[in-house]
């Protein structure tokens, strides 16, 4: 119950709509009640009396039930739904902001494709209850007693005899619960796995068709679909065996009534049309007894998937505006890192460890060293990405968790290695961190990227739509529009990973030239593997297993004979390699 509680401020602003949905449910059951009743009227008092003046009324009262009822079922379906659907809808917005806020710690671990059924088919469950299951369950609690209560009016003893085999059905209907609600669970995870599986796989197409792996992609997709397979038929073999065994239960009840029924009725205890009655009322008895192991499987799943829900809701949002986080229009690009160490959550080795430095406003740090040395974690404390856990990043002489974190991401521009390209125009890409630029500005953007020749021989230009991930364009493109959208932002601090890696040498001088001109007053971090890039920086930092091992400008690093002069042999000889195979 500790889940509907969590996740009762979605649901209970509309507890007006569940109320009526509830009270229409009532008058339902107690209209479906009347037909029975009369029935019995019908023939007690109207057939065997032959008093047929009645019959018109009779009738007539039928059909008023039954538009009553047809209504009454209206509109508890209508509130029912509205009320499951207002709620979800208020679950889904929060759920989707909170994914929004959640930390990178959290996504690091996260999976997509867990995550999204987190959001859909979850949601789906605890609606599926909010709206029907819940109802159902009240309306199994009304017509079981109410049933109950009209036959034993009608007769005691016919009630207790013909119902004696419920204990049976009630045995029965707990084992088939035991059975069925761990199989639809593996059900459930089946999917999970088969969803993540797809997800994955489309994700990672390109990988999949450059090594010729679809074979091996179908085998392991055959393996999930058939557990998949075997799930569902496993569990349509005890449904296919429960019903019978449940309607057999319910015929028995049934012959037992018509026989003892009949006999007292020869005897002249009971009036035909009770015995009728208590026809049609057994079955308001056994129909929703038998749908009873449904429910509380509807129950349990929902309850499972409110769980999952509440999960998500209450991770914690540990990088957030603190008490002292102030608004800031702009910022000059002074970077300190005092003492800095940082170990990602769930690993023992630090990535980052006692780094120190300073970096003037305008300034260029280049940083350079093997791969997993730390390049990235540097650029991402600075945006606060990660909080470090020791030491701290100051910027313009505050502590980072001082700005408002949106200022502050906004004075940061990213030039990734990989840049996300979104569904949607070339426009609204480059325009994704300032919406509100116009269109002039938006093409200076392109041109100084060296992105707008490219655009322009596009069918619609800056209107031409990308797919997802941006297919349609190559790698040295997508990364022009990143930069591009970079340079809209006009950032005081700028982060250039490995920014002109995927272009050609022609481009790449281009852009290197067009940086030179942005990165003009802005504190820029340029992670390179090429020496080449970063011989103009004012500061380059040889990052060593998350530690600094050298420091200083190009020329004092290559007079020092270490490891940056080892980087730069290995790059000027393999460059005096190739002039040497080309001559
Ligand atoms: N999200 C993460 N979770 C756990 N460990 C991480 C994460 N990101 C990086 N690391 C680890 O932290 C260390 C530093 O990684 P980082 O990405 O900063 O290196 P890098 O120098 O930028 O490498 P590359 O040149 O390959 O991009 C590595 O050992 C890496 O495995």
């Amino acid at each position: 119950m500790n889940t509907f509680k969590s996740l009762k401020e979605f649901y209970w602003p509309d507890k007006r709509l569940f109320i009526w949905s509830i009270f229409f449910l009532i008058i339902m059951t107690i209209l479906t009640m009347a037909y029975p009743i009369v029935l019995q009227f019908a023939i007690d008092e109207v057939v065997l009396s032959a008093n047929w003046g009645l019959l018109p009324y009779l009738a007539g009262g039928f059909v008023v039930i039954t538009v009553l009822k047809a209504a009454a079922t209206y509109i508890h379906q209508y509130y029912g739904d509205l009320f499951g659907i207002r709620a979800v809808y208020r679950l889904r917005s929060r759920l989707y902001k909170k994914l929004q806020y959640l930390p990178f710690r959290f996504y690091d671990n996260a999976k997509t494709g867990d995550l999204m059924s987190r959001l859909t088919a979850d949601v789906e469950g605890f609606r599926f209850f909010l709206s029907f299951g819940c109802a159902q369950l009240l309306n199994l609690v009304l017509l079981v007693t109410v049933s109950f209560a009209v036959m034993m009016y009608y007769s005691v003893p016919l009630a207790l005899v013909s119902l004696a085999a419920m204990p049976f059905l009630a045995v029965a209907v707990y084992r088939f619960d035991k059975k069925v609600h761990p199989a639809f669970k593996n059900i459930r995870l089946s999917f999970a796995s088969l969803t993540t599986k797809v997800q994955e796989n489309v994700s990672g197409m390109s990988t999949v068709k450059s090594l010729s792996r679809e074979d091996f992609e179908m085998g392991r997709f055959d393996g999930r679909n058939a557990d998949y397979k075997n799930k569902s038929l496993y569990t349509s073999t005890i449904w296919a065996k429960f019903f019978p065994f449940m309607e057999l239960i319910g015929n028995v009840c049934v012959v037992v009534l018509l026989g003892f029924g009949g006999y007292l009725v020869i005897q002249g205890q009971l009036q035909l049309g009770q015995l009728a009655a208590s026809f049609s009322l057994i079955w308001y008895i056994i129909g929703p007894l038998i749908n009873l192991g449904f429910i509380i499987n509807t129950f349990s799943q929902s309850k499972a998937s409110g769980e999952r829900i509440v999960e998500v809701l209450e991770e914690k949002e540990d990088i957030t505006n603190t008490a002292f986080s102030e608004p800031v229009d702009c910022l000059y690009g002074e970077i300190v890192f005092n003492h800095v160490t940082h170990t990602y959550s769930g690993e023992t080795q630090k990535a980052l460890e006692d780094i120190t430095f300073h970096a003037a406003p305008g300034e260029t740090i280049g940083l350079i060293g093997a791969t997993g040395a730390g390049k990235t974690t540097i650029t991402q404390l600075i945006s606060r990405f990660y909080e470090p856990d020791e030491g701290e990043v100051l910027i313009d002489g505050r502590a980072i968790n001082q700005y408002k974190l949106e200022d502050l991401r906004a004075h940061v521009g990213f030039v990734l290695q990989e840049s996300f390209i979104f569904s949607s125009t070339i426009h609204d890409n480059i325009a994704y961190g300032r919406p509100d630029a116009s269109l002039e500005e938006v093409i200076d953007a392109a041109k100084r990227a060296h992105a707008h020749e490219f655009i322009m021989e596009l069918q619609d230009g800056y209107e031409t739509v990308l797919g997802e991930r941006g297919v349609g364009l190559s790698g040295g493109q997508k990364q022009r529009i990143s930069i591009a959208r970079a340079i809209l932002i006009n950032p005081a601090i700028l982060v250039l990973d490995d920014a002109t890696s995927a272009v050609d040498m022609e481009t790449e001088h281009r852009i290197q030239a067009a940086f030179q001109e942005v990165m003009k007053e802005k504190t820029t971090f340029i992670i390179a593997h090429r020496i080449s890039s970063l011989k103009h920086a004012d500061q380059i930092l040889v990052l060593e297993n998350g530690k600094i091992a050298e420091r200083g400008r190009h020329e004092e690093l290559l007079e020092k004979e270490g490891i940056y002069k080892t980087i730069y042999d290995i790059q000027f000889q393999d460059k005096e390699t190739v002039m040497q195979q080309q001559v």
